[in-house]
C-alpha cells in the first residue's frame, strides 16, 4: 500500500502544474489566432501540456486524473478497472477541492446518516414539509424573471456534473471559467458542430428538436444571434479576415460580454453591492491574475449554493404584447419542459413577446418556498428540491452547521441558536423534520436563511458564492478587463475594453430580439425614473466595434 500523505503531496504538486495548464490549454481553445499567426508560443503551450502529461503518467494516479477529465464516462469491464476508477474519482475530488483549503471539512463517502447515527429524513419528506408553498406564501422578489434566467444560463457556463450510479462521480464536464462555453461548447469538437462553413453560429429561434431545451449548450440562443450580428459587422470592418478569424474574435467578445454582464449587472443583486464590491469584485478595480487561485467550481457551490435560483422560478410563462401588457393565457411551467413552441409560434415572431415577459414579470424571492411546478413537475417527473438535497448527500457535502463555521458565522448549539439567520416559523418546520440542528442539509439551511442586506441570499450562501466568484475572476488568466496590454492577443486593448464595458443585457436583447422598447436594467422592472423604457434605437450603438478595425 502507499503512503497517503506522500501521494497527496505528489498529486498536489502535479495539480499545481495542471491548474496552470488548464489555463494554458485555454489559449489554444479560445484564441485560434495564436495558432494561425504562427506564433511560436503555441508550440510552447503544447510542449508544456505534453511535458505535464509525461510527468503525470509517471504517477499512475496523476494519469488517471487527466483521463478522467477527458473521458468522464468510462465503461467498466472488470473489478480491476473498477478499483482504478474508484481511485480516480477520489483523486479528481481532491482536484475539485484543491486550493479550497478545506480538506478537513470533506466527507469522503456519501452522507447517509445523522449525527446520532440514525437514518437521515427522506429528502422528499423535507421538501414536502419545509419547502411546500401555496399561493399565499409565495413572495415576489424585486427582480424580473430575466434575473432568474441569467442565473440558470450562467450556471451552464460553469458546471455540469454528470450523474452516474457507480462509482459516484464529481467531476465537471464543462469549463468552469465564464467563457461562454454554454454558447460554444467546452471543446473544439463541440464548437465545430455549431458552426457553418463561415463565421456563423446556429439560428434563432431554436429548432424544435427534442434536445434543444435540455442540452446545456443550447440555452440562451440570444447570444448566438448576438454572435452572428457582431461577426457580420466585424467582417464589414475587416474585409481581409477569413471566416475562422472572424469566428474566434467574435467568440472572444461574447465571452467578455458574459463576464461583464455577470459581474456588473447580475452579481451585485445576488450578493448585495457591499459584498460584491469587496476585493475589487465588481469590474474594473483590480488588474492582477493570481496563478495560485484554483478556478475550479467547488462542490458546495454546484450542489447547493448556486442552486438558490430554483427558488426563484415562477410557475408559468406568458406572452407580453408590444405595450408590455400581459396576455390572458398563462402557460404552466409543467407543460413547457422540453417544449420550445412558444418561441417557434408564428415562425418566431412571438419571440419578442416572451422576452417582454422575462423583463417585466417578477421572479420569486429566494426562500424556502418552491413552486409545485418544480417540486412535483420538473421535466414532468420529479421533485427538483428533493433531488438537490439528495445530490448534496451523495456528494458527501457536510451539513449546514459545518458551513456556518467555515464561513465564520455563529455556531449552532441548539434550535434556539438558529434564530440569528432563520425566522421562527422556519425553525419550527426544520424541527419537524430534523432530529438535530446539526443534521440540516446545506441546501435546506442555506436557501431558508434571512437575506443579508441588499442581497438575494443569506450569509452562508453568500459566503460560498462570493468565494467562488472571486476565484473565477482572479484565477482566470483571460479575464476581460484586466488591461493586459502586455499581451493583446490574449486580452483586449484599452479601447476594446471600453467598448465592452458599455454593453448591457438590455442592449443585447434589443439588438437581437426587437422588443420595441426596453429598460436599461433588465433584471429590474421598468419604472418612470432611472429605469425607464427606451426605444431599441437608443441601444443600437451601445457596442462600438471600431477598436477592432485593423489597418
Ligand atoms: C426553469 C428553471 C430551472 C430548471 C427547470 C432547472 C432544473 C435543473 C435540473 C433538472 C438540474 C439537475 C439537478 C441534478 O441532477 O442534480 C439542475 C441543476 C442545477 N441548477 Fe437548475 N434549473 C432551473 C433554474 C436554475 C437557476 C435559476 C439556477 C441558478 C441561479 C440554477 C442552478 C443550478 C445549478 C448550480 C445546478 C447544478 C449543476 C451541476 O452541477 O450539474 N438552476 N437544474
Ligand atoms: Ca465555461
Amino acid at each position: 500500500q502507499y503512503d497517503r500523505q506522500k501521494l497527496l503531496d505528489i498529486i498536489r504538486e502535479e495539480l499545481e502544474e495542471l491548474s496552470h495548464i488548464q489555463n494554458e490549454k485555454r489559449v489554444l481553445q479560445v484564441d485560434k489566432r495564436v495558432i494561425f499567426d504562427g506564433n511560436t508560443r503555441t508550440s510552447d503551450y503544447e510542449k508544456l501540456i505534453e511535458d505535464a502529461l509525461i510527468k503525470a503518467k509517471e504517477t499512475v494516479d496523476g494519469y488517471m486524473l487527466l483521463k478522467s477529465q477527458d473521458q468522464p464516462d468510462v465503461e467498466l469491464t472488470s473489478q480491476k478497472e473498477l478499483d482504478n476508477i474508484h481511485r480516480l474519482k477520489k483523486i479528481s475530488e481532491t482536484y475539485e477541492m484543491y486550493g479550497l483549503l478545506r480538506e478537513e471539512l470533506r466527507i469522503r463517502e456519501a452522507r447517509n446518516t445523522s449525527s446520532l447515527n440514525t437514518k437521515l429524513t427522506s429528502p422528499r419528506v423535507i421538501s414536502n414539509e419545509v419547502m411546500h408553498s401555496d399561493k399565499a406564501n409565495q413572495v415576489e422578489s424585486d427582480y424580473t424573471v430575466m434575473f432568474m434566467a441569467w442565473g440558470q444560463f450562467l450556471d451552464h457556463d460553469m458546471v455540469l456534473t454528470p450523474t452516474s450510479k457507480e462509482p459516484r462521480q464529481q467531476i465537471n464536464q464543462i469549463t468552469s471559467f465564464i467563457d461562454a462555453s454554454n454558447v460554444y461548447g467546452s471543446s473544439e469538437e463541440e464548437v465545430e458542430t455549431l458552426r457553418d462553413e463561415s463565421q456563423r453560429g446556429s439560428d434563432f429561434p431554436p429548432s424544435g428538436d427534442e434536445n434543444s431545451c435540455r442540452r446545456s449548450d443550447k440555452k440562451f440562443h440570444c447570444l448566438k444571434a448576438e454572435h452572428n450580428r457582431i461577426a457580420a459587422m466585424l467582417t464589414d470592418l475587416n474585409k481581409r479576415w477569413d471566416g475562422d478569424r472572424t469566428f474566434q474574435e467574435t467568440r472572444k467578445i461574447i465571452g467578455a460580454m458574459l463576464q461583464h454582464i455577470t459581474y456588473t449587472e447580475y452579481l451585485p443583486k445576488v450578493l448585495g453591492s457591499k459584498l460584491a464590491d469587496e476585493k475589487g469584485f465588481i469590474a474594473s478595480k483590480a488588474d492582477f491574475y493570481d496563478k495560485s487561485l484554483n478556478p475550479s467550481i467547488s462542490n458546495e457551490f454546484a450542489v447547493a449554493a448556486f442552486r438558490f435560483g430554483h427558488s426563484q422560478i415562477n410557475d408559468h410563462l406568458r406572452y407580453y404584447d408590444s405595450f408590455f401588457e400581459p396576455g390572458r393565457r398563462e402557460a404552466l411551467l409543467r407543460n413547457q419542459f422540453d417544449d420550445v413552441s412558444m418561441l417557434q409560434n408564428n415562425e418566431g415572431r412571438r419571440v419578442p413577446e416572451v422576452a417582454r415577459w422575462m423583463v417585466t414579470e417578477k421572479s420569486r424571492e429566494v426562500d424556502r418556498f418552491f413552486e409545485e411546478e418544480v417540486r412535483d413537475w420538473t421535466f414532468k417527473e420529479f421533485d427538483l428540491v428533493a433531488l438537490n438535497i439528495q445530490r448534496g448527500r451523495d456528494h458527501g457535502i457536510p451539513p449546514y452547521s459545518k458551513w456556518r463555521l467555515y464561513c465564520g458565522l455563529s455556531e449552532l448549539t441548539d434550535w434556539n441558536s438558529l434564530k440569528t439567520d432563520h425566522d421562527p416559523e422556519t425553525i419550527e418546520k426544520l424541527k419537524e423534520v430534523y432530529g438535530n440542528p446539526e443534521d440540516i442539509d446545506l441546501y435546506v439551511g442555506g436557501v431558508s436563511e434571512k437575506h443579508i442586506s441588499g442581497a438575494s441570499v443569506g450569509p452562508t450562501f453568500a459566503c460560498i458564492l462570493q468565494e467562488q466568484f472571486i476565484r473565477l475572476k482572479y484565477g482566470d488568466r483571460f479575464w476581460y478587463d484586466r488591461n493586459d496590454e502586455w499581451d493583446p492577443v490574449v486580452g483586449f486593448s484599452k479601447e476594446q475594453i471600453a467598448s465592452i464595458r458599455n454593453v448591457t443585457l438590455a442592449a443585447v436583447i434589443c439588438n437581437n430580439v426587437n422588443t420595441g422598447e426596453i429598460q436599461k436594467d433588465v433584471f429590474k422592472q421598468a419604472d418612470n425614473q432611472s429605469n425607464k423604457r427606451h426605444n431599441c434605437d437608443a441601444y443600437a450603438d451601445f457596442f462600438n466595434l471600431q477598436p477592432w478595425k485593423e489597418e
